[in-house]
């Protein structure tokens, strides 16, 4: 079939609209194009700062990966263009905002809800470990929310292609890093896997379940050690599948798939899903 010319954006395609957030290189816009009418989200990153951290590399690696990912759980990544001082990137706008302001607004979420964001996440993994990227960075901050508040992982600043044991400058919170991470070791896809049960954790419990918010290496111990505590009000089917997620060897990690046959997610699911 006819190939769709790739036509060279800029920045006179687009009417700008209300900025949407900063991110860690840039600040992400609200923009609308002029013909047709789409809404959709412009991320500026500025040149100087990614050569400074030298991540021009990564940046065209993670724009090739992301352009070729389609799955309703992962905001999409339109193209990008760039001018003298900065690259854009055109992504998907997700109409109701970043997953976070939610979880810091209620506190944590019900079962229900929870459920629903996790049952998300697996099938959004499993697609991306089928690309073989691991995400590496799942966290709430990471995750938005689109119109009819289906999750979309929202974020790659640190995917990489499996298996990576890059030294990862650790600039967020160390609460979602596995033990393999932590301690330096070799890791691959079982990282999300990993990361999946911390935040199952986190949205039914409304905080990371190896925080301690006096001492990092206290939490780096409790990683380590796997020192797992659940409140009285976690029903027994959650807390199993948390548990089997929060494995110390990535290998007995419950795969995704499972997680997707998983009682309580089952339990959760819209009717008729
Ligand atoms: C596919 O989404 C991305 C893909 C790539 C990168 C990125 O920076 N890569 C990168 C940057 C530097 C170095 C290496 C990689 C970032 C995103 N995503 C974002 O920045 C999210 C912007 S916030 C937002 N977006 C839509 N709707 C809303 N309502 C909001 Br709020």
């Amino acid at each position: 079939s006819r190939k769709c010319p790739t036509r060279e954006w800029s920045l006179h395609d687009f009417d700008m609209g209300r900025p949407l957030g900063k991110g860690k290189f840039g600040r992400v816009y609200m923009v609308r194009t002029k013909d047709p009418k789409y809404i959709l989200a412009l991320k500026t990153l500025y040149k100087s700062e990614i050569v400074q951290n030298r991540v021009e590399k990564q940046i065209r690696r993670e724009i090739e990966i992301q352009q070729n990912l389609r799955h309703p759980n992962v905001l999409r990544l339109y193209g990008y263009f760039h001018d003298e001082k900065r690259i854009f990137l055109m992504l998907e706008f997700a109409g109701k905002g970043e997953l976070y302001k939610q979880l810091s607004k209620h506190g944590c979420f019900s079962e229900r809800r929870s459920a629903r964001y996790i049952d998300q996440m697996a099938d959004a993994l499993i697609y991306l470990h089928g690309k073989h990227v691991i995400h590496r960075d799942i966290k709430p901050e990471n995750l938005l929310l689109g119109i009819n508040g289906e999750l979309k992982i929202g974020d790659f600043g640190w995917s990489v292609h499996a298996p990576g044991n890059r030294r990862m400058t650790l600039c967020g919170t160390l609460d979602y890093l596995p033990p393999e991470m932590v301690e330096g070791k070799e890791h691959n896809e079982k990282v999300d896997y990993w990361a999946l049960g911390v935040l199952t954790y986190e949205f039914l419990i409304g905080n990371p379940p190896f925080e301690d918010r006096n001492s990092v290496s206290n939490t780096y111990r409790r990683i380590a050690k796997v020192d797992l505590r659940f409140p009285s009000n976690v029903s027994a089917e959650v807390q199993d599948l948390i548990s089997r997620l929060l494995q110390y060897d990535p290998q007995r990690r419950l795969p995704l798939t499972e997680v997707l046959t998983h009682p309580w997610i089952v339990r959760h699911r819209p009717q008729g899903v």
